[in-house]
């Protein structure tokens, strides 16, 4: 049968390379053809299907992620992918599960804190599987306040072991995912007690399971917390519970690379720098914003596509009616999201460099820029993982009722999604640190110390604490300095402002308390700022490909003008645009919006994402959509039968009149 594709219309209208831009969001060529291969290679195996697990038991649904997780492993053996390849093929097989903690939290935190003894101990077996590791840090009663934790690890000098134990119910491990039912290891947190003395929160390597028959291994009770937000969705994780009671390890198993406890009980630092550790935090935080890009542009491409294919009013004549992209109303919702899509991309692949550029200077030595690197990679995982939930959200209400729909992949989306503003750190709490670090740098300013990278800009305060905009047109808002100074200006002002405030309060602590709404809103002035300008860095360069960068310069000021508006009363309040200025900056954004329309669904498209990834009725490459949400519908089993379970007992009683034969 021949394929239709009732999106073909708006393909045909697009202004660029579509293809090329693949590569620009890819991130390079090889990029984009490794997640092309890797992605077709998921869609096209049957074990990977997973249009069913909406209606699955929590059982079912648990078992089936064991069965892809070594289906996956398998693939990645057999066809020898390289650890890229492999990384590409979990994150497409789109089912949380104890891999991604094993991969993404146990093996990292062995890497960044284990001796090289203990890397060469730990690391082959955890690389081939052989043990299963998860990350055991948050407690039923402490998560954000890590030094908060109570689990005890006391040094034993008679047996040269540490003894695990968790003294109260609120010690209890509690969240580490793979740990309920899953893992045989984990590093687990807690404070190191040797000859009488706290020395605070320390990594350790612990077994928990038998190797042989998977026991739980004597004096740890282990289970999993429950079913969490959603249908299917995250329930495919095994969250656990953990309690230690007088649980023994060797000494040797204390992650020892920043400190060690001797054969004698003695504690010492070792002369490896602290900072290290957040080398670690850095990677992790990058690939959450990695992550935050992909799953926008997921609800983006969803919710365009449908947009393009659903019509509402607007009929004359008996002609067709208007498809509903082209309400100005729908553009001003989705269009921005498009564009933070892309700009999230951007930023993901300038941290993704900042890593590198962390972790070579800290081999060198050079902490200079750690402070900075931090609290960009914490501001910058707050902002985009809120943005991209919000968005999801957004993106199913731009679907209107079929949003709401399971099929439409936008519910679980959003379930599997919004954790991320939980986890690796609250949101807000992290907010609060690139505050501390703000309000560190306002108060350093005049005193000699040049501020660097993203605060480069602070060291301009003199200028920017008094200049005015120079916008006088709208096209004037596509002008890159004149858009950097007002979210320049506008981020330093409420930093300023808001160090002033706290300079009114005899302690200083007390006032940051009073002052923390204000002090979360310039944070994100600042990370905001931080993303513009590493768009507008990107627009700036090298980019190949007919029409393409024509399209990311239009994403870039909608990303811009879209936040100007939507914090108006920040860019007004502290003078860093007239009202004027701002009216302009409003009938520019309209501008672009008429510019981007005709590219909507071609700049979807060039996130490359297959169906079944997608795994959308609404968001299907070829916009055949209503025969879809009917095939999905009849799947479900409450249509196995015409008349349901339930008829006899229940409606036939009520309907008969008599209610006394119900079976109640
Ligand atoms: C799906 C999921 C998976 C997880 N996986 C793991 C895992 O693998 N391993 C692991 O160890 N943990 C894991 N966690 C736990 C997670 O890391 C913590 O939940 C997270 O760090 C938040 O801590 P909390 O729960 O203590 O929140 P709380 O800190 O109790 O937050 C409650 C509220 O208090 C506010 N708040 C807290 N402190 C402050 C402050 N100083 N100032 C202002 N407001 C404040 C917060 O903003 C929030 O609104 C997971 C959690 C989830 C949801």
């Amino acid at each position: 049968m021949e394929k239709v594709d009732h999106l073909s219309d708006e393909r045909n209208k697009a202004e660029f390379n579509v293809d090329e831009m693949k590569i620009v969001w890819a991130g390079s060529l090889h990029a984009f053809q490794v997640s092309n291969r890797i992605s077709r290679l998921v869609a096209n195996d049957p074990v990977f299907e997973k249009s069913k697990r909406a209606t699955m038991s929590r059982k079912e649904l648990f078992k089936n992620t064991l069965r892809k997780s070594v289906h996956a492993w398998k693939m990645i053996n057999e066809l020898r992918l390289s650890d890229e390849e492999a990384l590409r093929l979990r994150s497409f097989m789109d089912q949380p599960g104890f891999v991604d903690l094993h991969w993404g939290m146990f093996v990292p935190a062995i890497k960044g804190q284990g001796t090289e003894e203990q890397q060469r101990k730990w690391l082959p077996l955890a690389n081939k599987m052989q043990i299963i590791g998860c990350y055991a840090q948050t407690e039923l009663g402490h998560g954000s306040n890590v030094q908060g934790l109570e689990t005890t690890a006391t040094f034993d000098h008679q047996t040269d072991q540490f003894i695990i134990h968790s003294p109260t119910q609120t010690s209890s491990k509690w969240w580490p995912g793979g740990l309920g039912k899953v893992s045989t290891h984990a590093v687990v947190y807690a404070r190191l007690i040797t000859n009488g003395k706290d020395y605070g929160v320390h990594g350790f390597i612990v077994q928990l399971r038998s190797l042989d028959d998977h026991s739980p291994l004597p004096g740890i009770t282990v289970g999993d917390i429950g079913m969490k937000f959603g249908n299917g969705a995250y329930n495919s994780m095994d969250n656990g519970f953990l309690v230690f009671d007088h649980f023994r390890i060797p000494r040797d198993q204390m992650l020892m690379r920043l400190s060690k406890v001797t054969r004698e009980g003695k504690y010492v630092a070792s002369d490896v720098p602290r900072q290290l550790v957040y080398g670690t935090m850095v990677f992790v935080r990058q690939s959450i914003v990695s992550s935050a890009s992909n799953a926008m542009a997921r609800a983006v491409c969803i919710a365009t596509r449908y947009s393009a294919v659903r019509r509402q009013f607007g009929s004359q004549n008996g002609g067709t009616e208007t498809q509903v992209i082209d309400y100005k109303t729908q553009q001003n919702r989705l269009f921005p999201l498009l564009a933070s899509a892309y700009a999230f991309r951007f930023v993901g692949e300038w941290l993704k460099w900042l890593y590198t550029d962390v972790t070579q200077r800290l081999e060198a030595s050079d902490f200079a820029t750690l402070p900075e690197a931090h609290a960009c990679t914490a501001g910058l995982k707050s902002m985009t993982t809120s943005a991209t939930a919000d968005g999801i959200e957004e993106c199913r209400k731009l679907c209107g009722g079929h949003g709401y729909l399971w099929c439409s992949g936008l519910p679980e989306l959003f379930a599997v999604y919004v954790p991320a503003c939980t986890y690796e750190g609250d949101n807000v709490v992290l907010q609060l640190q690139v505050a501390r670090f703000l309000m560190k740098t306002v108060s350093q300013l005049g005193s000699g110390k040049v501020p660097a990278g993203t605060t480069e800009y602070m060291g301009r305060a003199q200028h920017l604490l008094q200049c005015r905009s120079k916008v006088q047109k709208a096209e004037d808002w596509l002008n890159p300095g004149m858009v950097l100074e007002a979210f320049e200006a506008r981020a330093l002002r409420m930093a300023v402002s808001c160090a002033k405030n706290l300079s009114k309060f005899e302690n200083q602590e007390q006032g940051f308390s009073e002052l923390l709404a204000d002090l979360v809103e310039a944070a994100i002035a600042h990370c905001q700022l931080i993303v513009v300008s590493k768009f507008i860095a990107k627009i700036e360069g090298d980019i190949k490909g007919e029409g393409v960068k024509n399209q990311l310069k239009n994403l870039c000021y909608i990303y811009a003008l879209h936040l100007l508006h939507k914090h108006l009363g920040d860019f007004l309040s502290t003078d860093s645009i007239t009202p004027e200025q701002a009216s302009l900056a409003s009938h520019q954004l309209r501008s672009l919006y008429s510019l981007v329309r005709p590219n909507a669904v071609a700049l979807v498209d060039a996130f490359d994402y297959t169906d079944h990834y997608l795994g959308s009725a609404l968001g299907r490459y070829d916009g055949n959509v209503y025969p879809k949400l009917f095939e999905e519908a009849l799947k479900d089993p409450l249509n196995d039968s015409v008349v349901p379970d339930g008829y006899v007992e229940y409606i036939r009683p009520l309907i008969k009149q008599n209610i006394r034969s119900a079976r109640l």
